[in-house]
């Protein structure tokens, strides 16, 4: 838990950095700093690991005040990210990653064994990456480097500033990907700077939109984009946050349809049924049936099975409305059905596109449950 009470930063030429900042970070939580340059993002985050003291106020990582923590210390518990890596050029990835874990003094075999695990975790082969130097990587790979050997300690605190910043727009949004993957298995507390609005609305549980020295709105990224809280940030997040807006409004129960049910095996419905959805035995969406017709063609197919159509658009419970929506055009569907990662998988109702479009409506006015 990282949690700052009325911080201010004051530089010694006069700069007010950061004025009298309150906010916390929970256990678990990753929180987005998004805001235009010089506005004091970078000045928060070093203040948590001690690279510049505050001029008044007090932070407390996991309860304890920074202020009195050897910073040593201090930034053994917190990994640091930062856009330009600083790998040591003469060593090896694997060295690069198992430093921290060879300082703090495990053995050479189970530090080197712990960073290969490491850089499987963020994506790179450590057959393939291990034994090459930082200058033989690309931008993309050098900033996973970057994130294994931030994780190397087991910090329960990650600070990343601008970590995805110099790479290509393909790159990053593989790198944010790997991100949230990554994020989902270890929970570290993150707090994560960035100037590009899309990466803070993407990767943060709730994002903290800066103006100058100060926090405008910090809450989750639907309800910024939803109800912005000032017109700086509503200048901010900009005229297309309705459709931003998409990204981070789940599909839910209350937006689905549920047309009739047949089982693959069942046999077909009588003359005259609307479209029904197909399952498997597991219970999984496996296609749509066509209505069934008044009289039934001689000679025509006979069973559920092989009149079954594909049904390939779809999502998650859970998933974006954006991913909904794209689903239905990509296939040119009528239907999408709706699963249940929860549930392994099976049916939970289909989006029609008068129910996606009821939802997309809700949610770009601002008024979607939350
Ligand atoms: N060492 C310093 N001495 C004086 N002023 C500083 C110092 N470091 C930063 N500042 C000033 O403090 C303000 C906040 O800087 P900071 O680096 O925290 O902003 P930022 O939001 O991270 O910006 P960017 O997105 O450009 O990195 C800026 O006006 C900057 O010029």
């Amino acid at each position: 838990m990282i949690r700052f009470e009325h911080v201010t930063k004051r530089y010694p030429d006069g700069t007010t950095a950061v004025d009298d900042l309150s906010f916390e970070v929970a256990e678990g939580e990753s929180v987005t700093l998004v805001g235009p340059s010089g506005c004091g993002k970078t000045t928060t985050m070093k203040m948590v690991n001690r690279l510049v003291e505050p001029t008044s106020g007090r932070i407390l990582v996991d309860g304890r005040d920074v202020a009195t923590t050897d910073p040593v210390v201090l930034r053994r518990g917190i990994g640091y990210v930062i856009q330009q890596v600083g790998l040591f050029p003469h060593r090896t990835v694997l060295e690069n990653t198992a430093t921290v874990p060879r300082l703090l003094g495990t053995g050479r075999a189970a530090a080197r064994a712990r960073a290969a695990e490491l850089l499987d975790l963020v994506g790179l082969d450590p057959r393939a990456f291990g034994d090459r130097y930082p200058d033989q990587l690309s931008g993309g790979q050098r900033q996973r480097v970057g994130v294994a050997r931030a994780l190397a300690a087991d910090p329960p605190v990650l600070l990343m500033d601008e970590p995805f910043g110099a790479v290509d727009p393909v790159v990053r949004e593989r790198l944010q990907t790997e991100f949230l993957k990554l994020q989902s298995q270890v929970r570290k507390t993150v707090l994560f700077v960035t100037h590009d609005l899309e990466e803070a609305v993407r990767l943060g549980d709730r994002m903290a939109v800066y103006g100058h020295g100060r926090i405008e709105q910090f809450d989750t990224p639907a309800t910024v984009l939803g109800a912005p809280a000032t017109p700086y940030v509503a200048d901010f997040v900009g005229a297309d946050r309705a459709l931003r807006r998409l990204a981070v409004t789940p599909v839910e129960e209350g937006h689905l349809d549920h047309p009739p049910v047949v089982r693959l095996d069942d046999p077909l419905p009588r003359a005259g049924e609307g479209r029904s959805v197909v399952l498997d035995a597991d219970g999984r969406p496996y296609g749509w049936l066509p209505a069934t017709p008044e009289k039934a063609p001689e000679g025509g197919p006979a069973t559920v099975r092989e009149r079954t159509r594909p049904m390939d658009a779809r999502v998650p419970l859970g998933g974006s409305l954006k991913e909904a929506f794209s689903a239905m055009l990509r296939y040119d569907a009528g239907w999408v059905a709706v699963v249940d990662p929860a549930d392994g998988g099976r049916y939970a109702g289909v989006l029609t596109p008068d129910r996606l479009h009821e939802a997309l409506r809700r949610s770009v006015d601002g008024t979607a449950p939350r």
